[in-house]
């Protein structure tokens, strides 16, 4: 007897990261692809289908809406869009709230190495005076800054905050707008779109006499189907809110 294959939906199936997924979830053995659901379609169609995973790749200004959907009716969801803020999360609490056994795994990266990246910057932050965050990705992308570099400019500034450092060393008294680059928390973050790039990440520290460079490349969109994957399979079986990929990686 074969076991069974998990039905999963895609959102934003012929978008960028959209594509890969369903290409990614139409090569595992253990999962099906029933629903692709793009723009204009209807999403009772991935009920109607059987879906008991959605993935959501769209755009912040319509994820909010998939994520109720499918919520009301069900049906666990991975969310890779970006965009949310603390707000945000606790409209999708409040969600969860009313729907017990529902599972939501909401990560701003599912690249394995740029979840170190934001570990690792976490770790070093108490550390040093300074630190900046370059993203860097293709000109395509919507928003800016990514919502990597904003989860990682929260987690170093919350690290900082909690090893009693003060403001960041910087005599700037007169700048051109953006030349500073936007101040998430406490942290200035950078962000460049040029042709040619995928998705990338410098985060720099600085100390007395010393740089210390942690940088993440996604080189091709196949470095995030892994963890997607992982997500699709482990999402039914916590339910409630999961931020965060590393939440389904043992990095002790
Ligand atoms: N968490 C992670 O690891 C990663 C996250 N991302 C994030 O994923 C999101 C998508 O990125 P990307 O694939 O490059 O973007 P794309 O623009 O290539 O794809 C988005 C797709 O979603 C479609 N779409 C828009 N609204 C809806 C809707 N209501 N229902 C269903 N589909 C819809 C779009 O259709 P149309 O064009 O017709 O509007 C488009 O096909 C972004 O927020 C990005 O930051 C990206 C890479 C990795
Ligand atoms: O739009 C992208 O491409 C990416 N978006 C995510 C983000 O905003 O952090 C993840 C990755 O950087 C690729």
């Amino acid at each position: 007897m074969t076991a069974s294959r998990l039905p999963v939906a895609v959102f934003g199936a012929r978008g960028r990261m959209g594509a890969t997924v369903c290409a990614a979830v139409r090569a595992a053995p253990d999962l099906e692809l029933v629903a692709e659901v793009e723009a204009g379609d209807d999403p009772q169609m991935l009920v109607d289908a059987g879906a008991r995973v959605a993935v959501d790749f769209t755009h912040p200004d319509a994820v909010m809406e998939n994520i109720r959907f499918c919520i009301g009716h069900g049906v666990h969801v991975v969310v890779g869009t970006t965009g949310f803020d603390d707000a945000r999360l606790d409209v999708v609490r409040r969600w969860l709230a009313d729907a017990p056994g529902v599972g939501v795994v909401l990560a701003p990266n599912f690249a394995l190495g740029a979840v170190l990246m934001m570990v690792f910057a976490e770790k070093a932050a108490k550390y040093f005076p300074s630190v900046e965050i370059i993203e860097l990705h293709h000109p395509r992308k919507a928003d800016a800054p990514s919502g990597t570099a904003q989860l990682t400019a929260r987690r170093i500034a919350a690290a900082r905050a909690a090893a009693g450092r003060g403001p960041m060393p910087d005599a700037t008294t007169t700048a051109l707008d953006g030349a500073r680059g936007a101040r998430v928390a406490e942290v200035p973050v950078h962000a460049v779109r040029l042709s040619g790039l995928v998705a990338h990440q410098e985060v720099l520290f600085g100390g007395d006499g010393e740089i210390l460079t942690i940088r993440h490349d996604s080189l091709d969109r196949s470095s995030f189907m892994p963890g997607v994957l992982l997500a699709v399979r482990a999402v039914g079986s916590r339910p409630g809110l999961t931020l965060g990929l590393e939440n389904l990686l043992d990095l002790d």
